[in-house]
């Protein structure tokens, strides 16, 4: 029996980040990663294997996909047509609910939402845990988008093991600030940017061992609700991971002078006692982890640098949600 509903998944942020793979084409990455789920970024999705059309159809924010985009959606949706016989084409339909200025990479919360979808439609009703390992080969960081709060991906020792484990819902006051220096598309993918540094950067290894302890003490922060640890690790991985592409042949750097005023301004706040953390992806925006009771704060001493519209409060997000059609 298959139903069509519409799921929803949430972005997320990583904290000690996902940056290499062991194996390109399983998506297994090289260490483990944590990451917040965030509340304000989304996409939903809709998956319905239909007799009506002849082939695999896919629309994105209410366009009509190119072949290359719809092809791409078919050989994810392989995963779960394999197991269960289904040759039927599939109607898709998602909507990114990332603000349109927000520049953030939606492909966690689109692989994440496009899996849940897909395995409801498709009858598997496969568990979450299990679900997690088939929105990694989606896109990595769609692991950790199938739970809420606080999340770890294992990196596990086959496809299988490495999975996604709730690790704290981060209902404790806690926010991130998104600060958007820049929307437009990046030059360089994550997907390109982490391969190049496993294959030519000489900081790889001393990343792997530091990564590796950085986890085990962010998850006792974590548990202990020690933010300021939680917040001083989360800067220092971030950091560690832009240095090891600074290394990488060609040198990589997503950065921007306006990623480096964020950056600055997030220090002078620390100074002024408010405990507030900074952590950048393969992009030049900046996110910053506080408290949720400072945010409202710290987006005002933002907001006389950057426009307002640059400036996304986020509370933490929730797992995987079936929405009523
Ligand atoms: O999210 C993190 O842990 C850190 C990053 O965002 C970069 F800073 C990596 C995201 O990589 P993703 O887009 O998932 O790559 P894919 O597996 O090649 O699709």
């Amino acid at each position: 029996m298959t139903i069509e509903k519409k799921v929803r998944a949430y972005t997320n942020i990583a904290l000690i980040k996902y940056w290499g793979k062991r194996d390109e084409a399983a998506i297994l990455p090289t260490s483990s990663s944590l990451s917040l789920t965030l509340d304000a970024f989304y996409t939903e999705t809709s998956v319905a294997f239909k007799e009506d059309i002849t082939q695999d159809t896919f629309y994105l924010n209410g366009v009509l996909q190119n072949e290359a985009a719809t092809q791409k959606v078919s050989r994810f949706l392989k995963l779960f047509r394999e197991p269960t016989g289904i040759q039927t084409p599939a109607l898709i339909k998602s909507t990114n609910f990332v603000p349109t200025a927000a520049g953030l990479a939606s492909s966690a919360s689109g692989m994440a939402a496009l899996a849940g979808a897909a395995n409801l439609a498709s009858g598997l009703n496969l568990p979450d845990q299990e679900l997690s390992t088939y929105a990694r080969r989606g896109s990595g960081s769609a692991t950790r988008s199938i739970y809420g709060g606080f999340v770890e991906w294992q990196m596990g020792t086959s496809s299988e093991d490495s999975y996604a484990v709730p690790i704290d819902d981060a209902n404790w006051d806690i926010g991130m600030l998104v600060v958007v220096v820049n929307s437009r598309q990046k030059e360089v993918s994550s997907r390109d940017g982490m391969k190049n540094t496993v294959e030519t950067s000489p900081f790889y290894a001393g990343w792997l061992e530091s990564t590796a302890k950085d986890l085990i003490e962010i998850k006792k922060a974590i548990h202990s609700h020690d933010f300021q640890k939680v917040g001083e690790i989360t800067e220092s991985n971030g950091m560690k991971m832009h240095g090891t592409m600074l290394g990488a042949n060609p040198p990589l750097s997503y950065w921007e002078p306006y990623s480096v005023v964020a950056m600055q301004l997030v220090r002078q706040l620390r100074k002024e006692g408010i405990p507030c953390y900074f952590t950048m992806d393969a992009g030049p925006n900046v996110k910053v982890l506080c408290r949720l009771s400072d945010s409202e704060k710290i987006k005002a001493r933002f907001a006389e640098v950057f426009r307002t519209e640059q400036l996304i409060v986020s509370r933490p997000g929730k797992g995987l949600q079936i929405m009523s059609n």
